[in-house]
């Protein structure tokens, strides 16, 4: 990259093209006043710099924060500036790109990838926090200068002061003029197009029919991935209550009956938490699992439940604890991987101690079927998938994954749904979720895997899904798989459709 102070030119307020030199008072002008430059970046933006680096070579940006803030000792405010920031332009990367695309006035893959991060921070400050603008500029120009050099923070210093002279308003206006109405919502919000693309179809298949209503339901979704998630946490039935984890500071939760929400705080400062008694799950995980064991039981006698790909287990163990006080229920779990298979065997730890009857075992879901066929009551098929529903979640998601994933994933998909009836008694019920909204992992996969076989009915699984409140839950579409929506149900966008065996 050419780490000059004058990136090309720029469009003036007709979109006429003029020279960088000719911008604003000319190249004099800079963002930064000499006085107020300071040699190194503050540690609050190197933390958030660094994961940045560490998600450009594959880490997750939730498991690498924790690690740099502890090693730079950010407590308090200074961590949660730093946490913002970080997840903030990693998120928000698609619409701070085209902005700073043209402010630099060329092609963000032309700039150093470790400025172009520095770049993002920035951008994120002066358009997605409340940082006053020179502040930001000047603390990101400091960063650039310790990070990326003396030659390149010139260059940081210019672009961020391009960037600084208009409202975030403004850029989204600017940036989007000319494109198509998804490729424009893809741009402000910051998801890949295809991606929108893909939800807008989920939401019609969901029933909103006219595009008025679909354009509005859209932008609510898209708005709701870019709003970081409130920690959801599950009391284990038998194992914890709610009113312990209300007296622990979180607060009830009206959507599911054994849900509490943490306004603040770790949970892991919680005990039922660290005794895996209670959990961190996300509302709609925990309705889907309650809504399994809810489905009417065809026939009597002991029950035999099956979660067949159960890695970490928080499914399986919300399963457990359900079953813990009844000696009729042994509930079996399946996953493929060792490592997993560990981590549901900790998660579990508490509903068998209480005394649920679990066998684990590690084996590909897939063939389970054939090895096992007509044997379980109630199936759990939480199948891998792309996991576009819990885009708020991972702030990287949606820039890692790509439209050949939904093809990889429909084939397991489908296999282990099929897996999954084989292994189911007769009269048995299988449950089909996803944590992905996609079509062609959802409604696709249950409408081709049952159109092959004749023993197998969908149900309608909206009257399982009730509050806790006891009150079904509103806004489940036309059925008779039900649709959790971030925007309308304050949950991950899980994916549930019951299918029983005849
Ligand atoms: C969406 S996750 C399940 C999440 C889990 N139900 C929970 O609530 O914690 C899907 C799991 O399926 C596992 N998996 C993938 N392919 C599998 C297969 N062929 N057989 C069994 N498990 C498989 C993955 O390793 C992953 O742990």
């Amino acid at each position: 990259m050419n780490n000059s102070d004058q990136p090309g030119g720029y469009r003036d307020e007709r979109g006429r093209q003029r020279p960088a030199s000719r911008r604003a008072g000319g190249k004099n002008r800079t963002a930064v006043r000499p006085a107020d430059r300071r040699r190194g970046g503050d540690p609050t933006r190197k933390a958030a710099w660094q994961v940045m680096r560490s998600v450009a070579d594959g880490a997750y940006a939730n498991l690498e924060l924790p690690k740099v803030l502890r090693a730079a000792d950010l407590h308090g405010r200074d961590a949660a500036f730093a946490t913002e920031l970080t997840y903030g332009a990693i998120r928000m990367r698609g619409l701070y790109d085209a902005v700073i695309e043209f402010a630099a006035g060329r092609p963000v893959g032309q700039i150093d990838p470790p400025v172009l991060d520095t770049l993002r921070l920035g951008a994120h400050q002066i358009l997605g926090m409340r940082v006053p603008s020179h502040a930001a500029a000047s603390e990101t120009v400091a960063l650039a200068r310790e990070m990326n050099g003396t030659g390149a923070s010139g260059f940081v210093n210019a672009v961020l002061r391009r960037i600084t002279e208009r409202t975030r308003e403004e850029w989204v206006r600017e940036v989007t003029a000319g494109r198509s109405l998804e490729d424009a919502l893809a741009v402000e919000y910051s998801h890949p197009a295809w991606v929108v693309r893909a939800l807008r179809g989920a939401l019609r298949s969901g029933g909103v029919a006219d595009e008025a209503s679909l354009d509005d339901a859209l932008v609510a979704l898209l708005e709701a991935d870019n709003a970081a998630p409130a920690v959801s946490l599950v009391a284990r039935p038998g194992l914890a209550t709610v009113q312990e984890l209300v007296d622990a500071g979180a607060e009830a939760s009206t959507l599911s009956p054994v849900g509490a929400v943490l306004p603040g705080g770790d949970p892991a400062d919680i005990p039922a938490v660290r005794q895996t008694r209670a959990a961190v799950q996300d509302e709609g995980s925990q309705l889907v699992a309650l809504a399994l064991a809810a489905a009417p039981r065809e026939g009597e006698g002991p029950q035999e439940w099956l979660d067949l790909c159960a890695g970490p287990g928080g499914k399986a163990a919300l399963l457990a604890a359900l079953s813990a006080d009844r000696p009729d229920v042994t509930v079996f779990v399946n996953e493929v991987s060792e490592h997993r298979t560990e981590l549901v065997r900790r998660t579990m730890r508490a509903a068998i101690d209480a005394g649920a009857e679990v066998m684990i075992g590690t084996g590909d879901g897939r063939e389970l079927g054939a090895e096992e066929p007509n044997t379980y009551d109630r199936v759990l098929v939480d199948a891998p998938c792309t996991g576009l529903g819990a885009l708020r979640r991972r702030p990287e998601a949606r820039w890692r994954r790509t439209p050949s994933d939904v093809t990889d994933l429909t084939t397991v998909q489908s296999d282990l749904l099929t897996s999954a009836l084989d292994a189911a008694k007769p009269g048995g019920v299988v449950a089909y979720v996803t944590c992905s909204p996609h079509v062609a992992e959802t409604t696709e996969v249950v409408r081709s895997v049952t159109a092959g076989r004749d023993d197998v009915v969908v149900e309608d699984a909206r009257p399982l899904f009730r509050d806790a409140a006891g009150a079904q839950l509103a806004d489940l579409g036309d059925g008779p798989a039900v649709q959790l929506w971030p925007h309308l149900h304050g949950t991950d966008a899980m994916f549930f459709a019951l299918l029983r065996k005849k």
